[in-house]
């Protein structure tokens, strides 16, 4: 069957109050091909991806699996699973302590005798069979968490299609190569890519736009709610792509050629030595004022460690932290922190950076509150329009600065709480995966704000996977391995093919994991 349509979704729409989120739009998976859903922040991909999850009802439209079809309003999470839909979500929901059988056990249930004990033989037999059948070079007993990245999402995908015998169901993949350094994105999307080659139909959604002209067959695009292009076995241009979601022939996104490390004098932005927190034994480092430094190894390498500890989220184990020359003694808050200047974005923007219930404009001014004090209370107009001026700066779609934050996209989000911290004039930014989720038009914008701070003497750690964002932005790249610095870039040898490689010798060497 493969090349024909499988599964088709027509005049889907969904509001949410005044937000029109989906507006009439449509897409097409043609059977046995990897098709990629693309679109700018908040152009209604996950709303669209919610509503054939089941999660959401949508207010109009029809979904067609088959040969079967159902009114889009009456749809359900039951009926998606029945119709042969599987997700699979960035948090993969797996659980690194147990092995990749119990796993597979906690979703498709255990084989148990009539006495109820569990018949483990069967389940190592079935889960390595599916282990063979995805292509995964693990036995059933491995422990989760000592496998690769990119396993670990493969095994992910085998659990969410455990239960199907044939390649016929679909699988939604919601940015899966987000968090994956690039020889890992690699290895999962041909895998990917594989799966389809057997007759898998796969739904993709990423903002990673190289991966996306390599791996998927058909495109389809949305703008503001609605599908702006289909394109069936294409090979489009990136720029062709960014001129679909924007709506403008756009120059080409080639990065601004990269800025060499500004001269200001005065102490270090930042300086730890021989740091040991989580993961971290013995980490040392440096960054000048105006400097950017891009820290990056594979999850588990203690990037966010070093983020969190040098903010003040925990105390060290060991060794000494100075920021702006000032030693700190350990004892010292995030409060304290926040007082010398010190601005963080967590990786997990949503869970430690912002207040869900309150609105963009509660949110945006949350790092500056004094800044609206006056002796007669809050100066709310001046917050407001210096909300919908960050608003417009940063390009973050809201329907208005009252809107609840939880309302957001999750790369406007993003957007919303770098321009918070940026606001801020910090001296020294602590980024973990600054661009996450953040699509391409709006990456660049972040990178020029980033390079403005650093000209005014800011110093600039950023915890990234994505190669190519640090060797855009950074002035050198630290390569982090069994909790120590196993290699540095800078200058000509500042690129992702280095960095790649940096990182897997970094990794055998220090036996990393394998
Ligand atoms: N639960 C909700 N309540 C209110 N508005 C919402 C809700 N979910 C989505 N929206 C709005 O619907 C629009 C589409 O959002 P959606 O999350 O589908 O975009 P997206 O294309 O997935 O964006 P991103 O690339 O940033 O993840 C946005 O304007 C968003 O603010």
């Amino acid at each position: 069957m493969s090349g024909d349509v499988l599964v088709r979704l027509t005049g889907l729409s969904k509001s949410f109050g005044p937000t029109r989120a989906l507006d009439g739009a449509e897409l097409a998976l043609r059977g046995g091909t990897v098709h990629a859903l693309l679109g700018g922040n908040g152009s209604g991909k996950s709303t669209a991806i919610k509503i054939l999850a089941g999660v959401y009802p949508a207010d109009a439209g029809t979904i067609h699996v088959g040969t079967a079809e159902w009114a889009a309003d009456g749809w359900s999470a039951a009926a998606a699973r029945h119709a042969g839909l599987r997700f699979v979500h960035q948090d993969l929901g797996l659980f690194d302590s147990l092995s990749i059988a119990e796993n597979f056990a906690l979703d498709g249930g255990y084989p148990t005798t009539r006495l109820g004990s569990v018949r483990w033989r069967q389940l190592d037999r079935r889960v390595a069979a599916l282990l063979d059948r995805f292509e995964i070079a693990a036995t059933p007993g491995t422990p989760v968490g000592g496998l690769r990245p990119a396993q670990r999402t493969m095994v992910a995908i085998a659990r969410a299609l455990q239960d199907q015998e044939s390649e016929s169901a679909v699988l939604v993949l919601d940015e899966p190569t987000a968090t994956l350094p690039a020889h890992e994105s690699e290895l999962l999307l041909a895998a990917i890519r594989r799966r389809a080659e057997l007759g898998q139909t796969i739904l993709l959604v990423s903002h990673r736009m190289p991966e996306v002209l390599a791996t998927a067959h058909d495109f389809t695009v949305f703008r503001d709610g609605r599908t702006v292009a289909t394109l069936v076995a294409a090979e489009p241009t990136e720029q062709r792509l960014i001129a679909l979601m924007t709506g403008q022939e756009i120059a080409a996104t080639a990065p601004d050629p990269q800025v060499c490390a500004a001269q200001h004098d005065g102490a270090a932005a930042l300086r730890v030595t021989d740091l040991a927190a989580g993961p971290l034994r013995g980490v040392s480092l440096t960054v000048a004022p105006g400097e950017i430094v891009g820290v990056t190894g594979l999850v588990g390498s203690g990037r966010s460690s070093l983020l969190r500890t040098v903010f003040g989220l925990h105390p060290p184990r060991a060794g000494d932290i100075w920021i702006d020359g000032r030693r700190q003694r350990g004892t010292e808050d995030v409060r304290a922190r926040m007082a010398q200047g010190v601005a963080y974005v967590a990786e997990d923007r949503v869970a430690e950076s912002s207040f869900a219930e309150l609105t963009v404009r509660e949110n945006l001014s949350a790092s500056v509150l004094r800044m609206f004090w006056r002796p007669r209370g809050m100066a709310t107009a001046d917050e407001r329009d210096s909300a919908e001026a960050l608003v417009r700066r940063h390009r973050v779609k809201a329907g208005s600065v009252e809107s609840a934050f939880s309302a957001l996209s999750g790369g406007n989000q993003q957007k919303a709480i770098l321009a918070r911290w940026l606001r801020r004039e910090p001296r020294l930014l602590l980024l973990d995966e600054p661009t996450q989720g953040v699509d391409i038009m709006s990456r660049a914008d972040i990178y020029r704000t980033i390079r403005r701070s650093v000209s005014t003497g800011c110093g600039v750690v950023v915890a990234s996977s994505d190669f190519l964002e640090l060797s855009t932005l950074c002035d050198r790249v630290v390569v982090l391995a069994g909790g120590r610095i196993a290699a540095e870039l800078r200058g000509e040898r500042l690129t992702p093919e280095h960095l790649t490689a940096a990182t897997q010798s970094s990794v055998l060497s220090t036996g990393v994991p394998s």
